[in-house]
């Protein structure tokens, strides 16, 4: 089932417009809300923490918030994330050095865990166990730091490695994702869409979004996939 979520962490200036867009989104076909956390330490960049995704929580209520975590210490936002209403806590492997058991506190706080690599990381540094142990897996496809970047091309054969290692797993893939670079990710197995400017930028949202999963759809019927 392809999912086309948006990231609105590119409107974080105007916290009523944030909510009110994403109210809108979400009526307009969009699954999840992407909320891009960054610290100022595992990237340059400083968005936003708990207090605010509380808030947009209360804001859209019963939303699907998938938490991306750019932090250097993952493992010391579990509980406050769990506490604003996080759904899916997804970390990034080059913070932490033991992911399986950071997976196991994610769970215990009725969270889902997702695993993120890196552009310059490689598909197998998530092994077998993370994978299995992990609810989602995000392949970035830009450097994680901020929006409106260009699509790296490279790391779409990543998509394509973990989705022949884990046929049935959600691949998420994000960073510079539109209707001009869906096909390729679709074509490689991913099942989860996050967009960010394509859909903020353009005219007609709502037109991307189901772009964006009749792209997935298609190469899903195609390749008879299990995902
Ligand atoms: O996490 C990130 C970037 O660090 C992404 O979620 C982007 O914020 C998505 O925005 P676009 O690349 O689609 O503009």
């Amino acid at each position: 089932m392809p999912r086309a979520i948006i990231s609105p962490s590119v409107l974080a200036s105007d916290f009523g417009q944030l909510t009110a867009e994403c109210k809108r989104m979400i009526k307009g076909g969009a699954e999840w809300l992407h909320m891009d956390v960054m610290d100022g330490h595992f990237v340059p960049n400083i968005t936003m923490g708990a207090p605010i995704l509380s808030c947009v929580h209360k804001g859209v209520p019963g939303i699907f918030m998938d938490c991306h975590m750019m932090v250097a210490k993952p493992e010391q936002w579990v509980d406050d994330i769990a506490d604003a209403g996080g759904s899916l806590y997804c970390f990034h492997i080059e913070a932490t050095s033991d992911p399986v058991s950071l997976i196991n506190t994610i769970h215990k706080r009725n969270m889902k865990a997702g695993v993120a690599i890196s552009p310059d990381t490689p598909s197998t540094a998530i092994t077998d166990e993370i994978a299995n142990a992990a609810d989602m897996l995000l392949v970035m496809t830009v450097y994680p730091g901020r929006g409106g970047q260009k699509f790296i091309e490279r790391c779409v054969p990543k998509v394509a490695e973990l989705r022949a290692r884990f046929p049935e797993k959600d691949i998420e893939v994000d960073g510079g994702v539109g209707p001009n670079t869906i096909g390729i990710c679709a074509d490689a197995g991913c099942n989860v869409i996050v967009a960010g400017t394509a859909i903020f930028g353009s005219e007609n949202p709502m037109e991307v979004i189901q772009r964006l999963k009749d792209t997935v759809n298609a190469a899903q019927a195609q390749s008879g996939a299990k995902y």
